[in-house]
């Protein structure tokens, strides 16, 4: 990842404040706190890389603000809005949009009640398996929004059962971080 000075500082800074709330609230797995610039944020960060231009963002579930708050970080000019249904995430993310002044707005509804937004981008990491998350996603996408969903090893057959109900193009890109992991970019979702 190729940032300035100043945005590996902010990185930094957001991570500090995650190791001190996660003392309190669990915001990412206690077991995976000591890599969390790998586990966490490189696996945000290389989002960003791969996603189009956007002036909205919309990240579904952004629990500790992965992708969200990263994502916030390193595109300064995109609005990021971070849907967040637990109230003790939603106050710890709306602490990181105030220390870090970003350009995001935390939304504390759960994503079902979250009136459509019309996101250019909609992401959503380690919510739901891709035939529970397409109904919940493209209710804030419009025609052309590309949809950026990190998955794991068994990102095949979640392709497959959505096959069943939807039509839509993907693109599958390997993770940098996670060596069985994907990244899928969709687009033009279309009831079967
Ligand atoms: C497994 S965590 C993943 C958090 C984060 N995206 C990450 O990758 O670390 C899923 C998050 O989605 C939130 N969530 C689950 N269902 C939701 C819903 N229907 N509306 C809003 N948030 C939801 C949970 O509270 C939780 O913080």
């Amino acid at each position: 990842m190729s940032v300035s000075r100043e945005t590996i500082d902010r990185l930094k800074e957001f991570s500090n404040l995650v190791c001190r709330w996660n003392e309190h609230i669990n915001l990412v797995a206690p077991s995976t706190l000591g890599l969390l610039e790998q586990r966490h944020v490189e696996d945000s960060a290389q989002l960003s890389e791969l996603a189009p231009p956007a002036h909205t963002w919309i990240d579904l579930g952004s629990g500790g603000g992965f992708p969200g708050i990263v994502i916030s970080i390193l595109r300064p000019t995109t609005r990021v809005l971070l849907v967040e249904s637990d109230r003790r995430k939603s106050v710890f993310l709306r602490t990181a949009v105030r220390n870090l002044q970003l350009n995001a707005e935390v939304i504390d509804q759960r994503i079902e009640n979250v009136s459509p937004r019309g996101g250019d981008i909609v992401s959503a990491r380690a919510l739901a398996p891709l035939r529970k998350l397409i109904p919940l996603a493209i209710r804030h996408g419009v025609s052309d929004t590309t949809y950026v969903f990190p998955k794991g090893i068994s990102y095949q057959q979640e392709i497959a059962e959505a096959k069943t109900s939807w039509e839509f193009d993907v693109d599958v890109r390997p993770s940098k971080v996670n060596k069985e992991g994907v990244i899928l970019l969709m687009r033009n979702f279309k009831r079967v």
